[in-house]
């Protein structure tokens, strides 16, 4: 643990701090270049713009670049650190939009005192950007923020943490429920956590076909019922009519446990508990809710899954992100809708059945992955994953009448 700490730290201040950089596209050499690329040259595609606003995709970078914007107060599952704090996750997301989609991301951290003073500033500067990516921001304010910056911006507006983390897992549900040979509608399931990633995770699993009744929720309070007095209106969408008070009353016959909470919240007592063949989803980061080793040496029945790199079944939003914004740019859809989001999920579903190419066991180590237990989701790695989920995406734009494109010729045809 200490080698990775310190191999951490190194990998970010060096060769250069941080882990991204700006680079240029056009010549820029000679009088001539700059006289293109700035004065007197640049002033043609200005004249342009101001005469067709549609013109800034033509001659800007706007179209391919994603704001990254934090405020920092829900970071990973490390909790409310600051703007600053958050800089390496978000320049961490741009890495991932870089190396996964071909995106320019530039990562914003603000410092802000109220949610509306957030809202105005990102309000602000949203025209810069094709799309914004909001990133680790706690629940619920972002959900007021989200809806605030749809109705505000022309552009697609994605909380990660929310519609990401929802789309992979229910991605990788639908698998592991078809693996453990059960029917999502009859599954019993506990969510640990209600915030921004459950709340979404579990509307989403229900359009996916779970039933809101057979969801039982908890927070840092214990399970989410219909007497409690403290809960948010997003929290109260999830309040069970029960008795049932803490997670060792759920979990007792449950099928499936989703983590989006925090670390080692699960113990192997209460993993005992479940029912035959359950799913469980820890995806607290770093730390998951139980670790693999300690889930499978408690039942060999387990199908188990984290949101780390470094064990097998990754459920991560970086499955998802890069990808549906590609899908997005890429027939400049003006928001990311739920028939987008869905056919994100199916495309993601239906990749992790296929043959695994040589490259991506190369990439993750593995000898061979095959569709089960131990592989209910693609790799990051899998540049299947670009063409498959964008075109998907760009195509369910397209049908719900978002897009202001249409499908680009040989669109991700290689
Ligand atoms: N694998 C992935 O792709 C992703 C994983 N996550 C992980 O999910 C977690 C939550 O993130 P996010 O939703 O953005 O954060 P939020 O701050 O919005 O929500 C955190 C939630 O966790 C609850 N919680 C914290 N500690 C406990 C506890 N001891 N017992 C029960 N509930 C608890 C909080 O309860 P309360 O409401 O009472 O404060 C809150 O509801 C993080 O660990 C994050 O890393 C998030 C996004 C993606
Ligand atoms: C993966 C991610 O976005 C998170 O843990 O917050
Ligand atoms: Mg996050």
């Amino acid at each position: 643990m200490t080698d990775l700490r310190q191999q951490a730290l190194d990998y970010h201040a060096y060769p250069t701090p941080g882990k991204i950089s700006v680079e240029i596209t056009t010549p820029a050499e000679t009088s001539v270049d700059l006289a293109l690329a700035y004065s007197p040259g640049v002033a043609e595609p200005v004249r342009e713009i101001a005469e067709n606003p549609d013109d800034v995709y033509k001659y800007t970078g706007k179209g391919n670049t994603v704001a990254v914007i934090s405020n920092g107060t829900a970071i990973l599952g490390l909790g409310n650190l600051g703007p600053m704090a958050s800089k390496p996750v978000m320049e961490g997301k741009a890495l991932l939009f870089k190396r996964f989609a071909n995106i320019n991301s530039f990562d914003i951290e603000v410092k802000h005192k109220t949610v509306e003073d957030f809202v105005n500033t990102v309000a602000n500067i949203a025209d810069s950007f094709g799309g914004i990516n909001l990133e680790d921001i706690k629940a619920p304010e972002c959900f007021v923020i989200e809806k605030a910056l749809i109705e505000r911006c022309k552009i697609p507006v994605f909380h990660d943490d929310q519609h990401g983390t929802a789309i992979v897992t229910c991605a990788g549900m639908l698998n592991a429920l078809d693996i453990q040979g059960k029917d999502i509608k009859q599954a019993n399931i506990v969510c640990l956590g209600a915030g921004a990633a459950a709340i979404a995770c579990m509307e989403l699993l229900i359009k996916c076909g779970a039933q809101r009744e057979k969801i039982y929720m908890l927070d840092t309070k214990g399970v989410i019922h219909t007497r409690r007095d403290d809960l948010n209106e997003y929290k109260k969408l999830f309040a069970n009519n029960t008795d049932k008070r803490t997670l060792e009353d759920v979990i007792a016959g449950a099928d499936v446990f989703v983590g989006v909470s925090g670390p080692d919240l699960l113990t192997a007592e209460q993993l005992k508990l479940m029912a035959p063949n359950p799913v469980v989803f820890a995806c607290s980061n770093p730390d998951p809710e139980i670790k693999p080793e300690i889930a499978l040496a408690t039942r060999d029945d387990v199908i188990i899954a984290t949101g780390r790199s470094d064990y097998p079944n990754q459920v991560n939003n970086v499955l998802c992100f890069p990808f549906i914004f590609r899908g997005a740019l890429d027939v400049r859809a003006r928001i990311i809708n739920d028939e987008m989001k869905i056919a994100a999920v199916h495309a993601i579903k239906d990749l992790a059945k296929e043959d695994v190419p040589a490259e991506v066991l190369a990439a993750s180590g593995d000898k061979s992955l095959t569709f089960g237990k131990d592989y209910i989701i693609p790799k990051p790695m899998d540049s299947r994953l670009c063409a498959k989920v964008a075109k998907a995406v760009a195509q369910a734009a397209i049908d719900s009448g978002v897009a202001a494109l249409e499908m680009p010729e040989n669109y991700m045809a290689d």
